[in-house]
């Protein structure tokens, strides 16, 4: 395995110069994007990695399936009445359906969806981003995890938009807590720093029917896995989710760090990470070395 993920590495690096890294805030723009790594962990417990799989980078959007999870935990199906379950087609800092759609976001890993599903987090937990950090730190079995200050004010500072989405579902009637501090809230979980390792590790569960062996934990009942899976299937890679599923055919979720994790359900996941992004925010290099990878070991889901 690790033969292959070293021989789609050398395939993939010369995309690296074809993108462009996340310029919305100065503390990503300025990240070398000549990096790449990938980590792919079994159900059985082993670790596969090449490239700089052990170096740390900001996860961002891939801290929404955190999040969904924490809150699937604790609100079931009640939690549907607010977000719904179906692919946007729209970018994910788009505000257009927000509007002629009442306030409730297609799905949850857009951002106007992650910032309910905050904002249901926020009404649970005394302090929301700890009790995240702390379940993140518990899935990746790595107790160092933490969120960088540097990126989660920056993004604060420049929230208009995020901001603009929360503001407009308080005035629908869709958010119960202090817009701000949810914001906050956010940030800090989408700034938390992981590598390729702790987050193919951290997403374990996702390919294993709900429960991640070195936790010990049943994170999700089985079926509730399967059911996160669709969605990161259908709205993961948001307006690219259909490329995504027909050049790699797992369920994956990514991030404006470049950070992608791919489920193989039942057997593996997978974390890859190149920070130059596509026109669609998702990394170029991330998912090439995802189909290649898909294809040699005939991981897609679709048959
Ligand atoms: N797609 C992403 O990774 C976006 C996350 C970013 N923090 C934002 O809210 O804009």
């Amino acid at each position: 395995m690790e033969e292959l993920l070293r021989s789609i590495e050398k395939k993939v690096r010369p995309l690296i110069g074809l993108g462009k890294v996340a310029d919305y805030i100065p503390a990503l723009a300025n990240i070398d994007p000549n990096q790449f790594g990938i980590a792919i962990y079994s159900n059985d417990g082993k670790l596969y990695h090449t490239g700089q799989a052990k170096k740390n980078f900001s996860i961002q959007s891939i801290s929404k399936i955190f999040s969904l999870t924490l809150a699937m935990k604790h609100y079931g199906e009640d939690m549907w009445e607010r977000v719904g379950r179906e692919p946007s087609g729209n970018p994910f800092n788009s505000l257009v359906q927000l509007e002629y759609e009442m306030g409730i976001p297609r799905n949850p890993f857009i951002n106007a969806g992650a910032l309910v599903v905050s904002d249901m987090n926020h009404s649970r937990f005394a302090s929301p981003h700890y009790a995240m950090r702390e379940f993140i730190r518990r899935l990746a079995g790595n107790s160092k995890l933490r969120s960088d200050k540097v990126v989660s004010n920056s993004e604060y500072e420049f929230r208009a938009r995020n901001a603009s989405m929360a503001y407009l579902m308080q005035a629908f009637g869709n958010f119960e807590n202090d817009v701000e501090a949810v914001l906050r809230n956010y940030f800090d979980n989408c700034a938390m720093r992981m590598n390729c390792i702790d987050l193919a590790k951290a997403f374990s569960f996702l390919a294993n029917k709900g429960y991640s062996h070195h936790s010990g934990e049943q994170v999700l009942t089985r079926r509730e896995t399967t059911q996160v899976n669709g969605l990161l299937a259908t709205s993961g890679l948001y307006d690219e989710a259909g490329n995504f599923a027909y050049r790699v055919g797992l369920p994956g979720k990514s991030g404006v760090g470049g950070g992608i994790i791919a489920i193989v359900p039942n057997r593996f996941s997978i974390c890859v990470w190149s920070p130059e992004l596509n026109e669609s925010g998702n990394s170029l290099a991330g998912i090439a070395a995802l189909e290649a990878l898909s294809e040699s070991n005939g991981w897609s889901v679709f048959g």
